[in-house]
C-alpha cells in the first residue's frame, strides 16, 4: 500500500501526526514524495500527474484523493478496502500538489476520492486519509475503534 504525493512533509506536528495513524497500519503504508513541478499552472498539472501516475504500477488500484470525487461513508470506505486488499493488486493513494489534479488521473483512477467539498492542504489530507485507513483496518477486524453509534 502506497501513498503518492507532491510535496514534502516536513519534520513538525503534521508529520507527527501523520506517522501516529501511519505506524499501525498492517500493511504499511509506503510513502513517495515526488517534487512539485514548475511551469504554467497546465503544465505544472500535467507534469505532476506524469510524476504521480509514473510511480504506480501498471496493476495498481489507484485511489486518486480530489475534493470532487465521491464522499463514502467509513463503512463503505472499509468495504471497498476489503475487496482491493483482497484483489491482491497494489493500492497507490494519489494526493495532488498545489494547482490539484489533472484529469489524466481521474480518468486513470479506479476511484475518486473525497475528503470533503473543503479544499484541505496536502499535509492534512496525507493524515486524514491514515486515519480513514487505519478505521477501515479496524472496522474490517472489529476493533472498538470505530464505533457505529449514530442515530439510524
Ligand atoms: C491544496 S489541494 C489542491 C487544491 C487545488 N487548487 C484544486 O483545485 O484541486 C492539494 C491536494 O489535496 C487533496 N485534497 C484537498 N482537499 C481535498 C478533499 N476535500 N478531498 C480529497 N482530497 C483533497 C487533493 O489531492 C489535492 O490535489
Amino acid at each position: 500500500m502506497r501513498l503518492v504525493a507532491i510535496g514534502r512533509l516536513k519534520s513538525g506536528p503534521e508529520r507527527d501526526l501523520f506517522e501516529r495513524y501511519a505506524a499501525r497500519l498492517r500493511p504499511a503504508l509506503e510513502v513517495t514524495e515526488l517534487p512539485p513541478s514548475k511551469g504554467s499552472v497546465l503544465e505544472q498539472k500535467r507534469r505532476d500527474a506524469a510524476a504521480l501516475l509514473g510511480a504506480c504500477p501498471d496493476n495498481a488500484i489507484v485511489v486518486a484523493l480530489d475534493e470532487g470525487g465521491k464522499a463514502l461513508s467509513s463503512l463503505k470506505f472499509a468495504a471497498m478496502m476489503e475487496r482491493w486488499q483482497d484483489s491482491g493488486r497494489p493500492i497507490h493513494f494519489l494526493i495532488g500538489g498545489a494547482e490539484g489534479l489533472d484529469s489524466s488521473v481521474i480518468e486513470r483512477a479506479d476511484a475518486v476520492l473525497s475528503l470533503g467539498a473543503l479544499t484541505w492542504p496536502h499535509m492534512l489530507v496525507r493524515t486524514m486519509i491514515a486515519e480513514q485507513i487505519f478505521r477501515a483496518q479496524a472496522i474490517n477486524t472489529g476493533h472498538p475503534y470505530h464505533r457505529d453509534t449514530r442515530p439510524d
